[in-house]
C-alpha cells in the first residue's frame, strides 16, 4: 500500500514535470495562436493550461481545479478558439456554438476582453457576444441575431433568454457544442440553481463540458487537479 502511495506520487511529480516543460506548440496549439500569444508575451504554458490544453484538445469533457491566477481562463479559450477555427463554414447555425458561463457580469467583462484580443491577433473572423441582465429585451434580441459563435454570459441572463423566446431552447440543443462553467464551484451552488437548470436540459449529450474552478471536486467528468 505505501508502496503503492509513494508511486502515485513519483508519477504525479513526472506528470508534473512533463506539464511544465512543455511549449504550447507541443501541446497542439495552432500557429495563430501561438503567434498571438507570442504577442501578448507569453511565451510557456502554466501547469493547468500543460494539462488541460491536450485533453480539451482532443474532444474530453474535463473538471480543471487549479487556483486562482494560474490561467484557467486561456486554459479552455485555446482549445475553444482552435476548435472554433476548424467548424465547417456551412454549418447550420441556429443558436451560439459556445457558450462561456460566468458568476458575474465583471468576470464576464474580463472574458469577452481576453477572447476579443485573442482573436484579433488571431486575425479571425468569429462573432463573440456578451450579455448581462441589464440589457433589454430588444438589445439581447439585437445581440443574438445572426446567432454568435461564442457567448459569454451569466446563467442568470441566459434564463431570461430563454423564458423570454429570445434564445430557443430546441436551437440550443441542436448547435450547442461547447459549454464552459467559469468558476463552477460558484455556479453549481445554491444561487445559481434556479437559472442554470432552466438552461441544462437543452444542452445536447455530444456538447463537450468544461468546468473551470479554484475549488470544485466533481466526479462524472475527466478531472485534473492543479499542479501549482
Ligand atoms: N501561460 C501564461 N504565462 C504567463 N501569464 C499567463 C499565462 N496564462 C495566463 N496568464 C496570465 O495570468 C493572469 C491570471 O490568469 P487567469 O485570470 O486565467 O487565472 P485564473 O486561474 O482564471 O484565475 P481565476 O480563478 O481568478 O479566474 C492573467 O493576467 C493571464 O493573462
Amino acid at each position: 500500500m505505501a508502496e503503492t502511495k509513494l508511486k502515485e506520487s513519483i508519477g504525479e511529480e513526472e506528470e508534473k514535470k512533463e506539464a511544465e516543460d512543455q511549449s504550447f506548440e507541443e501541446l497542439g496549439v495552432d500557429a495563430r495562436l501561438l503567434r498571438a500569444l507570442h504577442k501578448k508575451g507569453i511565451a510557456k504554458p502554466t501547469p493547468i493550461q500543460g494539462v488541460a490544453i491536450p485533453l480539451i484538445l482532443e474532444g474530453k469533457d474535463v473538471v480543471a481545479r487549479a487556483k486562482t491566477g494560474s490561467g484557467k481562463t486561456l486554459a479552455y479559450l485555446l482549445p475553444l478558439l482552435q476548435k472554433l477555427f476548424t467548424v465547417r463554414a456551412d454549418r447550420k447555425k441556429l443558436a451560439p456554438n459556445a457558450f462561456v458561463l460566468v458568476p458575474t457580469r465583471e468576470l464576464s467583462q474580463q472574458v469577452y476582453a481576453e477572447v476579443l484580443s485573442l482573436v484579433e491577433l488571431c486575425r479571425v473572423k468569429l462573432k463573440v457576444v456578451q450579455l448581462n441582465s441589464n440589457m433589454l429585451a430588444n438589445d439581447l434580441r439585437a445581440a443574438l441575431a445572426g446567432p454568435p459563435d461564442i457567448l459569454i454570459s451569466t446563467p442568470t441572463c441566459v434564463a431570461k433568454c430563454l423564458s423570454g423566446g429570445i434564445l430557443k431552447a430546441e436551437s440550443i440543443s441542436e448547435s450547442l457544442e461547447t459549454l464552459v462553467l467559469d468558476e463552477a464551484d460558484l455556479l453549481l451552488s445554491y444561487g445559481y440553481e434556479k437559472d442554470i437548470k432552466a438552461f441544462t436540459p437543452h444542452v445536447p449529450r455530444s456538447c463537450q463540458c468544461l468546468l473551470m474552478s479554484a475549488t470544485s471536486s466533481f466526479t462524472h467528468f475527466h478531472t485534473i487537479n492543479s499542479f501549482t
